[in-house]
Parts: C-alpha cells; sequence; structure tokens
C-alpha cells in the first residue's frame, strides 16, 4: 500500500518516551504459604525496557504470547498497578497517573461494558460522564454523533451492545476514548477475535488517527502482512520482557537481516520477526557469554540510534524541575493547547450518581424477565412454606407451629434477597471497577446507585410475599395485622441486600463469598430463637444474637403476632407445661414484647453497618484493580 499522500502532523503533539521501565508483580508462592502465613514473591514482567514514540506515528508492540505486550502498554500509559521502576515522559517531562489519564485513551483487550445499552445510549452515556460538565448537551451531542459516523457505526447505532460483532464492539471501545480527543492512544490488541477485513479497517482508523497528529500505541500478537505495513513503528519484545528491537517497521527486516536472520520469500514478516524472538544470537558478547538478541539491539546501531533519542527526551526540559504535577504540567508556552485536556472537570457527584441510576434502570428494563423469573421464584416459595401451615390454631402445639412457620417466612426472604444480590453484583464487577479504574466516576457514586436501585424491590416484593404468607396461614390481626407483618419482612429483606453487598464486594468470587457466608448464617440461626430459647444462652454467647438479623426479623413478627393473643388453651395431658398466653410464647423462645422498636433499629444498624464494610471493600478492590 502506498502511503506517501498522507501528510504527518507532528506540530506541537506529544512525544511519550520511557527509560529503562522494569516491572514486578507480587506472586502468592502457593508451595510454602499456609491458610495462615502467606508468602509473596516478586516476580519481574519486564526488564529495563526503553523506547519513544512520536506525534503522527501509529507504534506497534509485538511479541510472542506472555513477552510482556501488554504490561508494557499498560506501563507506558500509566494504568499498571505494581512495582514500576524508570521514567515515562511526555514531552521530556514526568507526569501524574491523573494527567495521563486526561491526556490519554486506553481501549483494552476485552471488551467489558453493560450490554443492555444500544450504541447510541452507551455513547451518550460515557460522553455525559467523560467529558467536560461544562459542555454543552448539544456539544457532547455532536461529538458523539459524528464519531459514530466517522467509526462507521450510524447503521447499529440503535443495536445493543451485547448485539454487536466483534469489529463493532472494538470500535464502540475506541470511539468512548475518542470522545475526549486525546492526544495519546493505547489499544491493547485491538485485531484479536477479528477477521482479517475487520482486523485492518480498525487498524487503518488506527493510523489516520495517528497521523492527525495523535501518538498512537498498539499492543498486537502476530499481524498479517497487509497490516504490519499500517505501522510506522515496531516495538519487539522477547519473553521475560526485554526489548530486542525498536525502530521503523520498515527497517526491521534489514535489521534482522544484518544479525543473520533472514525471513523466507513465503513468511509473512511479521510472523518472522515474532518466530525469532526466542532465538539466541550466539554470538560471544565482550562478557564472554553468549549474547541475546536483546543484548544483540543495545549494541547495534539502531539501538544506539534509540538511545540518543532517549536521550534527547531525558534533555528536552533541562531548565525544568523534574516532576511537574497536574496542571502546571504544560504551562509552557508549547504546550497551550493541552491546557483544554488538563481542564476537563469529572461531572458532580450527583451528576454520576443519576447517569449510574439510569443505566441500572435501563439494565432491570431491557431485561425483565430476570426480574420476573425473581418475584415467580419468591412467590412461589411464599406458596410452599404456606400452604402446609393453613388453619394454624391456637393451642399448646399451635406454638410451635406458628413459630416454626414465622421462622420460615423471615429466613426465606433473607436468603432469597442476600443470594440474588451475591450473584448479580459479582457479574457486573469487572465492568464498573475497570470504569472507576479508568476515572469514569467514583466507587461512591457507583456504590450509592447500586445500593439505591437495590430498594424498590426489596419494598414491594415482600409485600407480595407477606400478603400471600400472612392470609394462606391465616396469621393474627386483620387488616392492621397484616400492614404491621409487612415492615419486618421488608426490614429483613433491605437488610440482606446490604449483607449481600457485603460479601459481594468483599470476596472476589461468589463461590468463596458463598463459602464464607455459610458459617456467618449457621452462627445467626443458631442464636435466632428457634433452636434454643434465648434465655437459656450463657454469657458471653447471649450477645451473638444482636449481630444476627435472623433473631431480630424472627423476634419483630413473633411480638406482632403473640402480642394479639390473650389466652391459649393448655393441654388436656396431665402434668404437661402450660404456655397460656401470647405473652408467655415470646418468654419462652427469650424474646422481649417490648423490644419491638430495637429489632428494627438492629436491622438498621446491620444495613448501614453491611453498607459501610462493603463500600470499604470495594473501594479496596477499585484501587487494586488495573484499568485495562
Ligand atoms: N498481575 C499479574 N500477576 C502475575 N503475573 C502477571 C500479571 N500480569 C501479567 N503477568 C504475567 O506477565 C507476563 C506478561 O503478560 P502480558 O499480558 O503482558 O503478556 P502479553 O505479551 O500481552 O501476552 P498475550 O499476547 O498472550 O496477551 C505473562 O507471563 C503473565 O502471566
Amino acid at each position: 500500500m502506498d502511503y506517501s499522500n498522507e501528510t504527518p502532523a507532528t506540530d506541537g503533539r506529544l512525544t511519550l518516551s520511557w527509560h529503562g521501565l522494569s516491572v514486578w508483580v507480587k506472586i502468592k508462592d502457593e508451595e510454602n504459604s499456609s491458610w495462615f502465613n502467606k508468602h509473596m514473591y516478586d516476580s519481574q514482567l519486564l526488564h529495563e525496557v526503553s523506547g519513544v514514540a512520536e506525534p503522527g506515528s501509529l507504534t506497534a508492540i509485538m511479541g510472542p504470547s506472555g513477552a510482556g505486550k501488554t504490561t508494557l502498554l499498560a506501563t507506558i500509559s500509566q494504568r499498571f498497578k505494581g512495582r514500576v521502576e524508570g521514567d515515562v515522559l511526555v514531552n521530556g517531562r514526568n507526569m501524574s497517573n491523573d494527567v495521563m489519564t486526561k491526556l490519554s485513551g486506553f481501549v483494552p483487550q476485552q471488551d467489558l461494558t453493560l450490554g443492555c445499552l444500544t450504541v447510541l445510549e452507551h455513547m451518550q452515556l460515557m460522553a455525559r460522564l467523560k467529558m467536560d460538565k461544562d459542555l454543552p448537551t448539544s456539544h457532547r451531542n455532536q461529538r458523539v454523533l459524528s464519531l459514530l459516523v466517522e467509526l462507521g457505526l450510524n447503521k447499529c447505532k440503535n443495536t445493543q451492545i451485547s448485539a454487536l460483532s466483534g469489529g463493532e464492539m472494538k470500535k464502540v471501545a475506541l470511539g468512548v476514548e475518542l470522545l475526549t480527543n486525546p492526544p495519546l492512544l493505547f489499544c491493547d490488541e485491538p485485531t484479536t477475535g477479528l477477521d482479517s477485513y475487520n482486523a485492518s479497517t480498525v487498524v487503518e482508523k488506527l493510523r489516520q488517527l495517528a497521523v492527525q497528529g495523535r501518538t498512537v500505541i498498539c499492543s498486537i500478537h502476530q499481524p498479517a502482512s497487509g497490516i504490519f505495513e499500517l505501522f510506522h513503528n515496531v516495538v519487539l519484545l522477547v519473553g521475560g520482557g526485554r526489548l530486542a528491537y525498536q525502530g521503523e517497521s520498515k527497517a526491521a527486516l534489514d535489521y534482522f537481516n544484518s544479525l543473520g536472520l533472514v525471513c523466507p520469500t513465503s513468511y509473512n514478516l511479521s510472523e518472522f520477526l515474532v518466530s525469532q524472538l526466542a532465538v539466541n544470537v550466539k554470538e560471544p558478547s565482550s562478557a564472554g557469554r553468549v549474547a541475546t538478541i536483546s543484548d544483540r539491539f543495545q549494541a547495534s546501531e539502531q539501538g544506539q540510534a534509540l538511545g540518543r533519542k532517549l536521550q534527547k527526551q531525558l534533555t528536552r526540559n533541562q531548565h525544568m524541575p523534574a516532576t511537574f504535577i497536574d496542571n502546571q504540567l504544560f504551562k509552557g508556552k508549547e504546550e497551550n493547547e493541552f491546557e483544554s485536556y488538563l481542564s476537563i472537570q469529572q461531572p458532580h457527584y450527583f451528576t454520576q450518581l443519576y447517569w449510574l441510576l439510569w443505566r441500572s434502570v435501563m439494565e432491570i428494563r431491557r431485561n425483565p424477565q430476570d426480574q420476573l423469573l425473581r418475584l415467580a421464584f419468591y412467590m412461589f416459595i411464599a406458596l410452599l412454606i404456606s400452604t402446609p401451615y393453613v388453619g394454624l390454631t391456637i393451642d399448646q402445639k399451635g406454638i410451635q407451629n406458628i413459630q416454626g412457620f414465622l421462622y420460615l417466612v423471615i429466613v426465606e426472604t433473607i436468603f432469597m434477597f442476600s443470594y440474588s444480590v451475591f450473584h448479580t453484583f459479582p457479574s457486573e464487577l469487572p465492568v464498573l471497577l475497570r470504569e472507576i479504574g479508568n476515572g469514569l466516576y467514583s466507587p461512591g457514586p457507583y456504590y450509592v446507585s447500586k445500593m439505591v436501585i437495590l430498594l424498590p424491590r426489596a419494598l414491594i416484593e415482600p409485600i407480595l410475599y407477606s400478603a400471600l404468607t400472612f392470609y394462606i396461614a391465616g396469621l393474627f390481626g386483620g387488616v392492621v395485622g397484616f400492614i404491621e407483618f409487612c415492615i419486618p419482612v421488608i426490614a429483613c429483606a433491605i437488610t440482606a441486600t446490604a449483607y449481600g453487598c457485603l460479601i459481594s464486594a468483599t470476596f472476589e468470587s461468589v463461590a468463596t463469598g458463598s463459602l464464607a457466608s455459610v458459617p456467618i448464617e449457621q452462627i445467626s440461626l443458631i442464636f435466632c430463637g428457634i433452636y434454643m430459647s434465648l434465655s437459656d444462652v450463657p454469657f458471653p454467647f447471649n450477645g451473638i444474637k444482636y449481630l444476627s438479623m435472623f433473631y431480630y426479623g424472627i423476634e419483630a413478627v413473633s411480638i406482632l403476632q403473640w402480642k394479639q393473643v390473650d389466652f391459649i388453651p393448655c393441654s388436656d395431658v396431665k402434668g404437661a407445661p402450660c404456655i397460656a398466653t401470647g405473652d408467655m410464647v415470646l418468654d419462652y423462645y427469650g424474646y422481649r414484647s417490648t423490644d419491638i422498636g430495637l429489632d428494627l433499629l438492629g436491622l438498621g444498624a446491620i444495613y448501614c453497618f453491611s453498607h459501610f464494610i462493603g463500600f470499604l471493600s470495594f473501594v479496596r478492590r477499585s484501587k487494586q484493580q488495573a484499568a485495562y
């Protein structure tokens, strides 16, 4: 292909350089670790990798699988979470992560997004969250529409994201990153999973974006020759994260020839280059050992040319302080044009909350079958547990029956609501943690939106459930009794959602979360008053009931029922104990008739505590999560 007509726009743009980058992650030493004693060791992923990417150029990072392409891309885009040594400079200056996030877009390898929105809605939402809060809506919409046209997505703008093809999905991800028109663009494996036509359309688009003046860097596995030609420069990594070559892609073949590595005519060039990266070029180095391909590059003319370029970047701002923070970075006169990026203001907390709630509502509206199925299941449980208790009688035997039934009503509600959160929240988490990591919104608005979105269901469904259980089993108190009965059931459902959030935000997998919740629930159940009378529980175990939502819920519904019963006939069996009033029943189980307020307060306290710890866990995880 002939690209001679392209006019690279390199005026006053951003040159990215990285100098001696070494990167480590902590790995658990499974052999020497025990349940209580976790042994960690450092694993080095990159070894002193340096390079330069200039504006107007499209650079490919290539290498065999596991060589560290994604790690290098994440490190130079300042999105890597781990130990990093070395410098990443922009126009010769250090920069903070915050500035890098504002100046750059990162298109991840895995297309992670919630699939319910259409392309247009998703782009509009992202425009709301990414673009400056003071921009008029018309400006934002205009940007979205022009990007849809530019990326060829107009025809599928009303298609739900979950129904897009791989190529369209990649373009949407690219479009989101281009909303703020960043001068630096990073793409992790943009062609993975695409056919050759779509792959070349995506890379052609990236080249176009580069020649408009951006600095574009992609990691790419082994592109077809037509695609490889689109890259101006190439960075080659050998396994273990060492640099084997950096320079013009056109010159790579000559360089490899100079090492005595000749590409057979039938070979695709990129395939040849990657296949050579594991080769040790057997030539004794000055230290007397066998020089690797990486050592050879350091010593080569191309390696030295790269060294000079790097040196130029290092000395570019010698008269300036070494580290610039946030907005001070581009106060130099030639870079004033970047102030528009640095002054991008995130939308206000409540705007973020509003749009996150909007997305959650859309998610529910577009997938009502999940909600309906859960409701149907909950109602089925109501029928299942109440039918055997039809016609409950108030006598000595009936006491146990009624208590057993009240126990089932509360326990099923708590399990239903906590487990439904356990299983839905974790499926969203990878998307959310990445969006938070990319600075789209803060953890606070997301977590609050989750708390709010769970409330309507926890308010409405328990009313229907209570109606079925209350009237089928024939509980006491008429309409007023029914309304009173709903209150603790609703309170239990709401508290259970908070507990579900706590478990799923704290544990990384559903399986671990479910496992960890078993002892918590068992202990809570033991001290709910049904398995043993709470008045018999010895010190210090008698305090455990205050941590149990089952205790609060069952005590509350028991008080509401038994306070209506003034007389219970004694059994005909001579000498059998007789519990003659509702108050005596409460006493028998260790409940206190005056504690109903305390029960609701206890449930409220568990709700607040669970959300507080859940939120802290969520923030902790969002800080650990890499944004790529
Ligand atoms: N957070 C991490 N913890 C432990 N090891 C990691 C971590 N991230 C990356 N690695 C390891 O570092 C090496 C490089 O990973 P990276 O994803 O950068 O490779 P890659 O060249 O992009 O591979 P691929 O082409 O398969 O995507 C791999 O061996 C990988 O297992």
